[in-house]
């Protein structure tokens, strides 16, 4: 692959709309910025024809095929690199660090080195430490830094370039800001893009921090929650190989919201990956039905964590003597000896605990089954000795003294003959039989059906539960609810399912997503303000070393738990033993709107202040009032105007849930969606519809919050007159 310069082919210009607020540009500095292009889409183009060499290859080396495991090994490691190269189009470089020892180092989405003798850096990954100061390097605190640039590219053609000097001057809270301010003023497309190029310090802090206990990062609106944990993702997959191993899980609230974000992590470089929402987790188990909030509360609660482990206790056999027959023979294992090996395996999950008895339980009939022998064999013995005696004695009558007799004959079994009963034993089919009648195997899905329409049973497991509320928990329908799938999963876990080995897979991904007892190397979970106790034992199961990164806004909490605060929402699951960070600058909703946001924060009960937004976008947020009969033809109409004004960009409609049928039916192509399904969306232009309906709604005024914060540019409201 050979790349032809955008310089040879005479198109590289400074793109006027890269020269932020410069107007009028002197001559020199049109001069100075002309060569800065120039020299950087020199730069670019030998990283491209370095990129390129390296994809050749690559592919070469890729199409060898591998027999030694070792060989397979080598050539995931080289398909990977390849892969990432491979998508490494755009954006490939994107910033320089001049730094004050007159050194230049250039970041992009990729490392590469020279292909030189020497192999010496070429590009920094943006993930690598010494890409740090492109982020966090201020005219306060320059980290030896001269200058930062943002360099502009599409495809292989630099537009632009952005030079902040970091020697001197005041301090500003943004890191690039004309980069930034471009970049959030583009048009929406309905698919997240990176913004590798332009993170702020305050995300950067937060990409890079520390992965060995839970950090709880709470951010408002557009703060950036979702860029901050998916870059969060590809940091730390880039720099903790041990997380690579394991993959890395994101959990999501909606099929949605992951297909929105589907796009950033490859274009982030990483296959290592696995995206799931809390519902889609457990492998071959559909949310087959909706809940009322009441049944969600109620069954979201941790008090299930332990009725589920007392409920699995009481099922465990008690111990008594047991009689096994062995080749026609009765032999009883005493009650003591039972009760000694059910202790010995004691606290393991169900199955496995089973499988441990029942192993020993194999040894005990073999011993018992030797001793039987033995003693038979002692009879035996006795009585040939007896016989041999009397012939002995009449021998000797006849005959001289000594000669052989029965003592020689000891009745002992050999090690080699006790092992090959013991074998015999455990794979013997009637005493199998007998271990699952007294220990039976148990499927998860049936069990939490018999306690959860077994009143009897509720009030005996989760004792803390009113007769109101068991009456309405065993009043349930069958199929499963989402609040069923944390259940299922921690009944799955305490049982100990015997999971089948992982299937062959090109990615440790596909291993991972495969088995529900994944430990995954760390989890990252957006929107974690709607997650329910039990959802939150859910992430601990699949992440017991705790490397966890939730990132949420407790005030979008729409969920039917009742916390308001974080402290409350992870207790059970952590204790206080988890750090908080914080985001506090709005990226997505201008100022103009966000100036709304206060009343309604306050309204839903928060003590919390919106996000700062970074920027305003010089249209004013309007109100138009309809009677109720035209309600759906006036959104129509409005939705008509909005994507005119808005052509290739997105529109999108929040109405409260009882009106979302009737809208859809005259809006087919703009997503018309509940204030929780908006959840984590943004669109240039957004029309609420009916915002008192959505406010009067359980958690209302924070479904408005959300609401009113998924535009970029616009917000119209129509509300009932
Ligand atoms: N550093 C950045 N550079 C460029 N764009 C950014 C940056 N940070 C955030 N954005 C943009 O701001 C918008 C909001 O970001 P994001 O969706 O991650 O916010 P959020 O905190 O998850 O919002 P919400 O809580 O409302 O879902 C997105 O368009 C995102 O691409």
């Amino acid at each position: 692959m050979r790349r032809k310069s955008a310089l040879d082919n005479g198109i590289a210009d400074v793109s006027p709309a890269i020269l932020h607020g410069a107007a009028p540009i002197s001559h020199a500095a049109d001069v100075a910025r002309r060569s800065a292009v120039a020299e950087e889409q020199e730069f670019l183009d030998s990283v491209m024809a370095r990129r390129d060499r390296l994809v050749d290859h690559l592919q070469a080396e890729l199409s060898s095929g591998a027999l030694e495991e070792w060989e397979r090994a080598r050539l995931r490691l080289l398909r990977r690199r390849y892969e990432e190269l491979l998508r490494a189009q755009e954006r490939l470089v994107f910033g320089r660090l001049d730094g004050l020892d007159g050194t230049v180092r250039h970041v992009g989405r990729v490392g590469l080195r020279t292909d030189d003798e020497d192999g010496g850096p070429l590009l920094l990954d943006w993930r690598a430490p010494a890409a740090r100061p492109f982020y966090t390097a201020t005219a306060v605190d320059p980290q030896g830094q001269a200058r930062r640039r943002h360099i502009h590219t599409t495809g292989p053609v630099v537009d632009g370039v952005d030079d902040e000097p970091l020697e001197a001057g005041a301090a500003t809270e943004l890191v690039g800001a004309g980069a930034l301010l471009a970049a959030l003023d583009q048009r929406r497309t309905g698919r997240m893009s990176t913004a590798v190029s332009t993170l702020q310090r305050e995300q950067d802090d937060v990409i890079r921090a520390d992965a060995t206990g839970p950090l709880i990062v709470q951010g408002g609106p557009g703060t950036g929650k979702t860029v901050v944990a998916l870059h969060r993702v590809a940091y730390l997959l880039f720099t903790h190989s041990a997380i690579a191993d394991q993959a890395v899980l994101v959990l999501g609230p909606s099929p949605r919201f992951l297909r929105y974000i589907a796009q950033v992590l490859p274009a982030l470089g990483e296959t290592a990956v696995v995206s799931a929402t809390c519902d889609t987790l457990l492998p071959d188990i559909h949310v087959g039905r909706g809940e009322s909030r009441n049944l969600a509360e109620i069954k979201g609660r941790a008090l299930w964590q332990a009725a589920l482990e007392s409920y699995v206790t009481a099922l465990l056999p008690r111990p008594r003597a047991l009689r096994l027959r062995w080749e026609g023979e009765f032999h009883v294992i005493p009650a003591t000896a039972v009760a000694q090996a059910l202790a010995s395996v004691q606290g393991r999950p169900y199955h496995r605990a089973r499988e441990a008895f029942a192993e020993q339980l194999h040894h005990l009939l073999a011993e018992a089954v030797v001793a039987q022998r033995e003693a038979l064999m002692h009879e035996m013995e006795e009585g040939f000795e007896d016989i041999l005696a009397r012939v002995d004695r009449s021998v000797q009558r006849d005959h001289q003294p000594g000669g052989p007799t029965g003592s020689d004959i000891d009745g002992l079994l050999s090690e080699e003959e006790v092992e090959d009963l013991r074998r015999r034993i455990a794979e013997n089919a009637t005493i199998a039989r007998f271990v699952e009648s007294w220990w039976p195997t148990l499927d998860t899905g049936s069990l939490l059906g018999d306690l959860l329409t077994d009143r009897a049973r509720l009030a005996r497991f989760a004792p803390q539960l009113s007769t109101a509320e068991i009456a309405a928990v065993s009043a349930e329908p069958a199929p499963w609810a989402p609040s069923d799938i944390p259940l299922l999963d921690a009944l799955a876990d305490l049982l100990g399912e015997i999971e089948a080995p992982p299937p062959q897979g090109e990615f440790v991904a596909d291993h991972a997503r495969r088995q529900r007892g994944w430990v995954y190397g760390h989890v990252v979970i957006d929107e974690a303000q709607e997650l329910s106790e039990m959802q939150w034992q859910m992430v601990l199961r699949r992440c017991p070393g705790r490397s966890i990164t939730a990132v949420g806004d407790i005030d979008q909490a729409e969920a039917a738990h009742r916390h308001t605060t974080w402290a409350q929402a992870v207790q059970a699951a952590f204790g206080d033993r988890w750090t908080a960070a914080e985001l506090t600058i709005c990226y997505r909703t201008p100022r103009e709107v966000m100036d709304l946001t206060g009343p309604v924060l306050r309204k839903a009960g928060s003590h919390n202040t919106p996000p700062r937004a970074v920027r305003s976008c010089g249209i004013a947020p309007w109100v138009l009032t309809v009677a109720p009969a035209e309600l759906a033809d006036t959104t129509a109409r409005l939705v008509r105007q909005l994507r005119q004004r808005w052509h290739g960009g997105t529109v999108g409609v929040i109405a409260p849930a009882d009106r979302i049928a009737e809208l859809r039916s005259v809006l087919a192509d703009v997503p018309v969606l509940t204030a929780t399904q908006s959840k984590g969306l943004e669109w240039d232009a957004a029309l609420l519809v009916d915002p008192q309906g959505i406010a009067a709604a359980p958690r209302g005024w924070n479904g408005l919050y959300v609401a009113l914060t998924r535009c970029t540019q616009e917000l119209g409201q129509l509300v009932l007159g």
